[in-house]
């Protein structure tokens, strides 16, 4: 999320037209704690990049820190508009702020997700937690599932590469398959970094639970993350096709449903007579062939039951079999 350098409540004003309107569940910030996640050589490293908003690394993670009295501001506007709000707490300090804030769940950012003391920590305190494991190897993440369950029943894993943009060949999507495979009592989600909505909605068709990405209001805007995020219209497709793809998802359960009767009736298969079968007749499967037939006959999926009966009437040549022709 973008702060304006001279105003601000600009990034509340984004947050109500662009992420609540759009159908978000949720806004989620990165609140940090410089002091707390960084160490000071770390924060006085120069930062010459184009996306930099100060000489050193800590003067431009300062310059995009919102302060506690923001983060209340807009919680309370959060509350007003009604979407969730909450931040990746980016260090313990960070963590325990938003604890007190009482947001609904805390996002563990990949960077923290193996750092195992401030895992247990958050969660021991209870909240619900969202877990991304950009930059990890599958050992790690199975420690953190292992170190959090401990604790917490109640948190999300999500599948994520922290490249920023993201080149397709480095999303692996096949990982959201494994975790569910390993970690089948959770719920699995899907950090995007990539450009465009399309690899986020096949996490979704692969039933990611939680998507997470991030929005800006124009891409070609300053800042290391603008180019992989989604402009209003994109998180708006984004939510829309999410919202179509879940209610497509439907049951696991494989059956014939109700809305396929017509279809059935007019084009389902039965079993017909391939030549005159006169009455006493043992069948056998020579005697059948497969079609659309009026009435509806037995289903040919059933052929092979019919064997060794004995047929009770006399059925003409290309007549259905029907279920009353059979003897007992
Ligand atoms: C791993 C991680 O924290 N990733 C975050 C979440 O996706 C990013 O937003 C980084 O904070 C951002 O790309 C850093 O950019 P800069 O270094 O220009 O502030
Ligand atoms: C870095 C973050 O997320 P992810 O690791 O999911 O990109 C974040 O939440 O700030």
């Amino acid at each position: 999320m973008y702060k304006d350098d001279k105003k601000t409540t600009y990034g509340i004003k984004i947050f109500k037209n662009e992420t609540s309107d759009c159908g978000a569940d949720c806004a989620k910030f990165q609140k940090s704690d410089l002091e707390h996640k960084f160490n000071k050589r770390a924060l006085q490293r120069p930062y010459n990049s184009r996306h930099s908003w100060g000489k050193t690394y800590g003067e431009h993670k300062q310059h995009l820190e919102f302060s506690h009295d923001q983060y209340r501001e807009l919680q309370k506007y959060a509350k007003e508009i009604g979407i969730f709000f909450t931040a990746s707490a980016m260090d313990e300090a960070s963590m325990e702020f938003l604890h007190e804030l009482d947001v609904p769940f805390i996002k563990v950012a990949s960077c923290d997700s193996n750092n195992f003391p401030y895992l247990t920590k958050t969660a021991k305190t209870g909240r619900p937690m969202v877990v991304s494991t950009g930059m990890q190897n599958f050992d790690v993440v199975r420690q953190i599932y292992k170190i959090i369950k401990e604790h917490n029943e109640n948190f999300t894993i999500l599948q994520c590469t922290s490249t920023y943009p993201l080149d397709l060949k480095d999303v692996h999507l096949n990982v959201i398959k494994t975790y569910q495979t390993e970690f089948p009592d959770i719920p699995i989600g899907y950090s995007g970094h990539e450009r465009g909505i399309n690899i986020s909605l096949a996490a979704v068709a692969m039933g990611a639970k939680v998507i997470e990405r991030h929005v800006t209001l124009d891409k070609t805007w300053k800042g290391n993350d603008h180019e992989a995020s989604l402009e209003p219209s994109e998180l708006v497709e984004l939510i829309r096709s999410t919202r179509l793809i879940e209610m497509a998802m439907g049951s696991p359960e494989k059956m014939m449903l109700p809305s396929e009767k017509t279809c059935h009736d007019k084009l389902g298969k039965s079993l017909v007579a391939k030549a005159a079968i006169p009455k006493g007749t043992v069948l056998s499967l020579d005697m059948f062939n497969v079609k659309v037939s009026e009435p509806k006959g037995i289903s040919p999926e059933n052929m092979d039951k019919l064997v060794g009966k004995k047929i009770n009437v006399d059925v003409a040549y290309d007549d259905a079999i029907l279920d009353s022709m059979i003897e007992d």
